[in-house]
């Protein structure tokens, strides 16, 4: 429990999403690139150990671990741990399909379920050879991928086009996806690897909706600043929304191409106050938290933060677009509503999202399902709920291993200023 309204200022380590995308694009490039800013953590980690099990060069600074130089090599036969890291079974495949020799991919047990066929599928369609439709997968690989024109449905993950983008470029001619099927979700994840892959001297053609186009290319080696990760920050911004304090995040970027910048917009909604000068991002929580009716489905990867608001805040709220979250960590959707409800909560899953009343809640156990972001939801809980037990707060080592310690690092800075 906080002592009362947090108050707070923390710095977060790099963005998940921008780390992997970096890795895969340095990987792939014509020379070495340096990155700092580097997000360490499993998922981050599990890329750096799938490239350097395939021959690329992966070289931390001995004194600063968040800075990595990534030297290209032609790839060869590996085994790669995905863990239950979406970016690194969706992003390292379509890589490793380069390389000349057998490349096995597995994970942890949980990640077997989680959707994978689609890209696969996709690969087998730009000729490659690949055994199986799920974790574990064979990727038979000769060192050429021919490319060409792909349609897949998207809808499950923009994580697969994500995926055929980032190597696109380095297929003999180049790719084209054409998604078909209901609406894609977190589309800015889409536009930031577009994004990334422009900085690196890659042309996408965007102009058809719903089409991507990465003609063949070389990659250019960028060294790059990697941005803190605004989905992490949310977290802590909401404890501040959660207990009426103010947390400010530093070095929040001006300008992203992070989706999570949207929770500044969404906490403003709720009630809160943001406020943003020299690079400070502050957030003050009301006294009593509104409730919100609301699309999440650019934005899904927020949601289990803004679950845990809803349910403290007033009134019912409605989060929708977000059915494709039965498919992430664990399936966030029936996750949520069995947590919050077993704390006395009013939740219930709806067709594409969750409805939520806000009531008087109790302690009890919050389980987090090996996923980093149902862990921080029950902290978050927990901040103004008393007695409230996380299960397994180690699980938020997936994108921030020193959760805790910034955690209880905010709640004693609250106790300080009091
Ligand atoms: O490309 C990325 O870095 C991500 C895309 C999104 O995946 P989905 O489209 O599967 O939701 C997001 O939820 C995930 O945390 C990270
Ligand atoms: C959905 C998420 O992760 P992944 O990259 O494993 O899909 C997430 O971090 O919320």
């Amino acid at each position: 429990m906080a002592a009362g309204p947090v108050s707070a200022t923390l710095e977060l380590p790099g963005s998940k999403s921008i780390t992997n995308r970096a890795l895969i694009l340095a990987a792939l490039a014509d020379s070495p690139s340096t990155l700092t800013g580097t997000l360490r953590s499993r998922d981050t980690d599990l890329m750096l150990a799938g490239l350097s099990a395939l021959g690329i060069g992966v070289d931390p600074d001995p004194h600063d671990p968040t800075r990595v130089t990534i030297t290209p090599a032609p790839m060869h036969a590996a085994s790669i741990d995905c863990g239950l890291a979406g970016t690194v079974m969706r992003f390292l495949p379509p890589a490793a399909a380069l390389a000349q020799g057998t490349v096995i991919f597995d994970g942890d047990e949980q990640a077997r379920n989680r959707p994978l066929s689609t890209i696969l599928d996709a690969l087998r369609d730009l000729g490659v050879v690949i055994d199986g439709d799920r974790l574990p997968f064979t990727v038979r690989a000769h060192g050429e991928v021919p490319g060409g024109t792909v349609t897949i449905d998207a809808s499950g993950s923009s994580q697969f086009v994500s995926g055929l983008l980032l190597s696109a470029a380095r297929y003999r001619d180049g790719v084209r996806v054409r998604h078909r099927g209901a609406r894609v979700p977190s589309m800015p994840h889409i536009d930031m690897t577009v994004s990334m892959l422009r900085e690196a001297g890659v042309a996408v053609d965007t102009d058809t909706p719903d089409v991507w186009t990465v003609a063949p290319a070389t990659i250019h080696a960028v060294d790059r600043q990697i941005e803190p990760d605004l989905s992490n920050a949310a977290a802590f911004l909401a404890a501040a929304a959660a207990t009426g304090g103010r947390v400010t995040v530093a070095r929040w970027p001006q300008h992203t191409t992070q989706p999570g910048a949207e929770i500044t917009d969404i906490l403003a909604d709720m009630g809160c106050r943001i406020d943003y000068s020299d690079g400070n991002l502050s957030v003050t929580g009301p006294h009593r938290l509104s409730a919100l009716t609301r699309d999440l489905h650019d934005v899904g990867e927020l949601t289990p933060t803004i679950a845990a608001l809803c349910a403290l805040a007033e009134g019912q709220s409605v989060l929708t677009g977000i059915a494709h979250l039965r498919g992430h960590e664990t399936d966030r959707l029936a996750a949520l509503t069995t947590e919050i409800t077993g704390l006395g909560g009013v939740c219930e899953e709806i067709d594409d999202g969750l409805r939520i009343t806000g009531a008087p809640l109790h302690g009890g156990q919050w389980h987090s399902y090996a996923d980093h972001r149902m862990a921080t939801a029950g902290a978050l809980i927990g901040l103004v709920v008393p007695g409230v037990q996380v299960h397994d707060i180690a699980t938020t080592s997936k994108t921030l291993p020193d959760f805790p310690g910034m955690w209880d690092e905010m709640l004693s800075a609250t106790v300080e200023s009091h």
